[in-house]
């Protein structure tokens, strides 16, 4: 899909973007929503031209390769209802392959970098000690990294997490800390005195390019992009930490700087991902591909209004809820973003722990059942029937789960989530009972 004979391959002359700003961020997992995400907030900073982001692949080079062939720029695509925009983003001014721990620590190593940002996903940070010394995972690299950043006497820098993690920034913190002990016990006190881990709350729904994608965009823009990405016109970032070395003034773009983050990451990761996920699993096993066929499903909508419900009465009422979810729906609705349900699915045992299990939690506390948020777990047990389907940190156990008939099943993957919850009696009997809505409708409505 790239260059013909009328049409240039895009790069940073063709793009007419000025000159590349110095290297002072530095972003693990350079996958999609980084650059729908992070990449447009320092682009639209006020003092954009000061700071560019060298970016590192997770587990493959092709994204560093593809982009590093267009100087680092690629075409952002604002799609709503209403029609597509493009913008050209160019922050990333370096794309690098993720096995690259040589460059990635010399960066690290440079007293100008200021800020690494993570979109790893999820279940990268469950680590071990062998992390950091094989090198083979993100943040065991990251763990070398710092380590050259001391030996050169680099000073402090700040580490933000922007996966959709609970407390992301504590369990950065968490996961850097074992592994910089592994590595050498002193070295994780030099990590506690000059890395601040900030806490991030992120929202842009981006989902996976697509060769109708690239096509259109050569058609409307005039050049050859590989690696456009396409996302909603909505976006929204809350931070709370500090930043020993300066960063972007990511509030002219909208970024709000916060003292006390978990209200606002409540809400964001229960409702929307929460509602996501609930679509992923009931939508997929009622036959339907993308959020927003699965939401204009009765069923499917009535699960998630459900679970708004219960979680809702656990966030404040200033955050404006309703609204929140007036949005929502209208988000999801948008038919022109095909977000993937697959896509969604993936990981589950990682992403209910945060999504479902503290807001059945909050709901029993307070002598609720809570069966909206044990419908998604139960919609989630009805939907990991085939290995071939699952893509999931714990795929060995759920494999082995199946094998298991009834409510056995049920409780050993319970188990996966959370041993004490399987073994409460009401809980396992309420998960197994609720499957049941899911598994007969699969059969009913599946087209
Ligand atoms: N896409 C969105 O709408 C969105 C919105 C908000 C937050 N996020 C967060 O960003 C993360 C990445 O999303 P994306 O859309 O960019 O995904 P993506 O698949 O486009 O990119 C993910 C990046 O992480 C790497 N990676 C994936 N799994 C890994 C693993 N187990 N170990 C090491 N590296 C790994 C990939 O190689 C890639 O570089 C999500 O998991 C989520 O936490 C995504
Ligand atoms: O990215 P994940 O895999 O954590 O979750 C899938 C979606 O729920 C998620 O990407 C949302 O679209 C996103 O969090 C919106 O900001």
């Amino acid at each position: 899909m790239t260059g013909n004979a009328t049409r240039p391959r895009l790069n940073r002359v063709v793009a007419a973007a000025g000159p590349k700003a110095p290297v002072r961020i530095v972003h693990l997992g350079l996958g999609a929503f980084h650059r729908s995400h992070q990449a447009w907030y320092t682009q639209h900073a006020g003092d954009s031209a000061e700071w560019g982001i060298a970016a590192f692949t997770g587990r493959r080079p092709d994204a560093a390769q593809v982009l590093s062939e267009q100087d680092g720029v690629f075409t952002l695509v604002e799609r709503s209802d209403a029609g597509d925009t493009f913008e050209v983003i160019g922050s990333i001014v370096e794309a690098v392959d993720g096995n690259d721990v040589g460059r990635l620590a010399a960066l690290l190593a440079a007293p100008s970098t200021a800020i690494v940002t993570l979109t790893i996903t999820e279940a990268a940070y469950a680590t071990d000690a062998a992390d950091a010394e094989h090198s083979a995972t993100p943040l065991g690299r990251l763990a070398v990294a710092l380590a050259a950043r001391k030996e050169n006497g680099a000073g402090p820098l700040a580490i933000v997490s922007c996966d959709n993690l609970a407390h992301n920034g504590t369990v950065t913190r968490e996961a850097v800390l074992s592994l910089a002990d592994t590595l050498d016990p002193g070295f994780a006190d030099w990590v506690r005195a000059n890395v601040s881990f900030v806490s991030t709350s992120v929202d842009r729904i981006t989902p996976r390019t697509t060769g109708e994608d690239i096509a259109e965009v050569a058609v409307a823009c005039g050049y050859d992009d590989a690696a456009p990405v396409v996302a909603e016109p909505f976006r929204n970032w809350i931070l709370s930490g500090a930043f020993p070395t300066g960063r972007p003034r990511w509030e002219d773009a909208g970024a709000v700087f916060v003292e006390d983050l978990e209200p606002y990451e409540n809400r964001k990761l229960w409702l929307l991902n929460g509602a996501h996920s609930i679509l992923a699993y009931a939508g997929q096993l009622r036959g339907y591909a993308t959020v927003a066929e699965a939401l204009a499903d009765p069923l499917c909508r009535d699960a998630v209004e459900k679970f708004w419900d219960e979680a809702a009465r656990h966030l404040p009422d200033e955050l404006g809820v309703p609204e929140y979810r007036a949005a929502l729906v209208e988000r999801f609705s948008n038919s022109r973003i095909a977000h993937h349900l697959a896509q969604i699915a993936m990981d589950g045992t990682t992403k209910l722990r945060m999504r479902a299990l503290p807001v059945l939690a909050a709901e029993r506390a307070e002598g609720r059942p809570g069966d909206g948020a044990a419908g998604m777990i139960a919609a989630w047990m009805a939907q990991v029937t085939s290995p071939a389907d699952v893509k999931d940190p714990l795929a060995a156990g759920i494999a082995e789960a199946n094998t298991l008939d009834g409510d056995r099943r049920t409780r050993a993957l319970l188990e996966l989530l959370d041993p004490g919850l399987a073994a409460d009696p009401g809980v396992l009997a309420q998960v197994h009972r609720l499957q049941d809505r899911f598994t007969a409708s699969s059969t009913s409505a599946s087209r």
